[in-house]
């Protein structure tokens, strides 16, 4: 079985990067939500990318996570995390990331919420605008619409034939990384609170574990 690549999202510690950029993943996301117990200020990300810059040769993709963020607010985040992707995690249409990108010039990193066959319909119109799509759980909480734990029906992907760049998410943790990949073929992995010992704060072993599992397929 072929080995998937892992985005670890929600880091907030230059301890945090060092563990994943070592484990081997191949990007890291800083969230960017105030709603959230993993949000960070602008502060701590500007310290966290120049921690990053200071790593040479391969390092993990920078990927700053955002929810229908305003063009003023994705200015201040991009210009304190220079990321390498902008993921957008909210309601943002097509159109919308086709801005975001022409004017910000990042890659994009789309997030689908999937319950039903059915919301998988919509993935071929990000075709060509999407650099990544990310199939994450439907979240139960108006507050949260992501990184809650919480996973979707993987048999839903069984015959999925979207477009090839594309990360499973929800509810990920070592324990199922090899079910996950062997049911849906997934070839990227998205995990937060998996890889966690307490809401926003990241377990190095079970970051080194996933990214382990992962690796094995
Ligand atoms: O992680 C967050 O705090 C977050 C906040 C708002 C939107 C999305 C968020 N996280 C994303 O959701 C996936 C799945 O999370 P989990 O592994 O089920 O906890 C996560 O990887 C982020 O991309």
């Amino acid at each position: 079985m072929p080995r998937a690549d892992v985005k670890i999202c929600g880091i907030a510690t230059a301890a945090d990067y060092d563990v994943c950029a070592r484990a081997g993943a191949r990007w890291i996301g800083m969230v960017f939500f105030p709603k959230s117990s993993r949000h960070l200020s602008l502060e701590v990300a500007a310290a966290l990318a120049n921690h990053a810059d200071s790593y040479t040769g391969d390092r993990p993709e920078r990927v700053a996570l955002t929810v229908d963020m305003a063009d003023d607010a994705l200015d201040a985040v991009i210009q304190a995390s220079r990321p390498d992707y902008i993921q957008l995690h909210g309601n943002e249409t097509p159109d919308r990331a086709k801005a975001i990108k022409a004017r910000f010039n990042v890659s994009i990193i789309k997030a689908l919420r999937i319950g039903t066959a059915s919301d998988l319909d919509v993935c071929s119109t990000w075709d060509t605008i999407a650099d990544w799509l990310l199939l994450d759980a439907k979240s139960a909480s108006s507050d949260m619409p992501g990184g809650t734990g919480h996973s979707f029906d993987w048999r839903l992907l069984s015959s999925y034939k979207g477009m090839s760049n594309w990360m499973l998410a929800g509810g990920l943790k070592p324990d199922n990384v090899t079910e996950a990949i062997s049911m849906t073929g997934a070839r990227a992995l998205d995990v937060s609170s998996g890889v966690e010992s307490a809401l926003g704060k990241k377990d190095h072993g079970l970051i080194r574990s996933f990214i382990r599992a992962a690796e094995m397929g």
